[in-house]
């Protein structure tokens, strides 16, 4: 196996995402990153941010690691960071680890993860962290010589919709097999689902949407009396 860069994240630990769609009116630099110095006040150890503009927003007002993402392209392929372009952009930016798409698909410049991995380790030296969508892409991913590896993807690629809560058995799967740190992301709400992460192998996890995104709250509390 490849060896593993050392994750900037303790054990156990809370990631928060601070990324809003540019229909939000908190979409941008500036309200990205005060919700990550409200989310490094209230003690989560790295924030996951999307794109160099929010990046570099985000790395002046805080000093916690993070997590850089830059999706482009089309969300029905593979838009997390796609390119080891789109990935220099954010760890110019600031960002200390980069996360990109670790799934089984072909990625738009024909390049392979392992090709990706490489470049970004060989040019930038900053570990890098698959964000898969099942238990082979997490294995391959690994192989590929990802230094943590993340379920973010998962229930997102299939042709299903989208299922209502996290893939916790995922994380316990990719957990027991892998020798890296993985990442439990996508779709925990609760805190409930964030211990119950950490209790399945989880290193740390990622939240975002049921902590920086206001209008998905505010859905949430009219959903209960509709
Ligand atoms: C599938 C996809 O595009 N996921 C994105 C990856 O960065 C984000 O839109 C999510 O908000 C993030 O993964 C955190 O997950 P959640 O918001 O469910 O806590």
């Amino acid at each position: 196996m490849p060896p593993v860069l050392p994750p900037p994240l303790p054990p156990r630990s809370l990631v928060v995402s601070c990324q809003a769609a540019a229909t939000s009116p908190l979409h941008g630099p500036g309200p990205m990153a005060m919700m990550a110095r409200a989310a490094e006040q209230a003690g989560a150890v790295a924030i996951r941010a999307n794109g160099p503009a929010d990046v570099a927003a985000i790395a002046e007002a805080v000093r916690l690691p993070i997590i850089g993402i830059n999706k482009t392209g089309d969300r029905a392929g593979v838009f997390i960071t796609p390119t080891v372009a789109a990935a220099a952009e954010v760890i110019r930016a600031g960002a200390t680890l980069v996360a990109l798409d670790g799934t089984l698909r072909p990625r738009p410049d024909g390049t392979t993860l392992a090709e990706q991995i490489a470049a970004i380790h060989d040019e930038y030296g900053v570990p890098v962290m698959a964000d898969v969508d099942g238990y082979e892409a997490g294995l391959a991913a690994r192989e590929a010589g990802a230094d943590l590896v993340a379920t973010t993807l998962s229930g997102y690629t299939g042709p299903g919709p989208v299922p209502a809560g996290p893939d916790v058995e995922l994380v316990a799967a990719l957990a027991a097999a892998l020798d890296c740190p993985v990442v439990a992301e996508g779709r925990y709400s609760t805190p409930e689902q964030f211990r119950a992460a950490l209790d399945a192998g989880a290193h740390a996890a990622v939240v975002g949407t049921a902590i920086t995104n206001p209008g998905a709250i505010v859905q949430r509390f009219l959903g209960a009396v509709a």
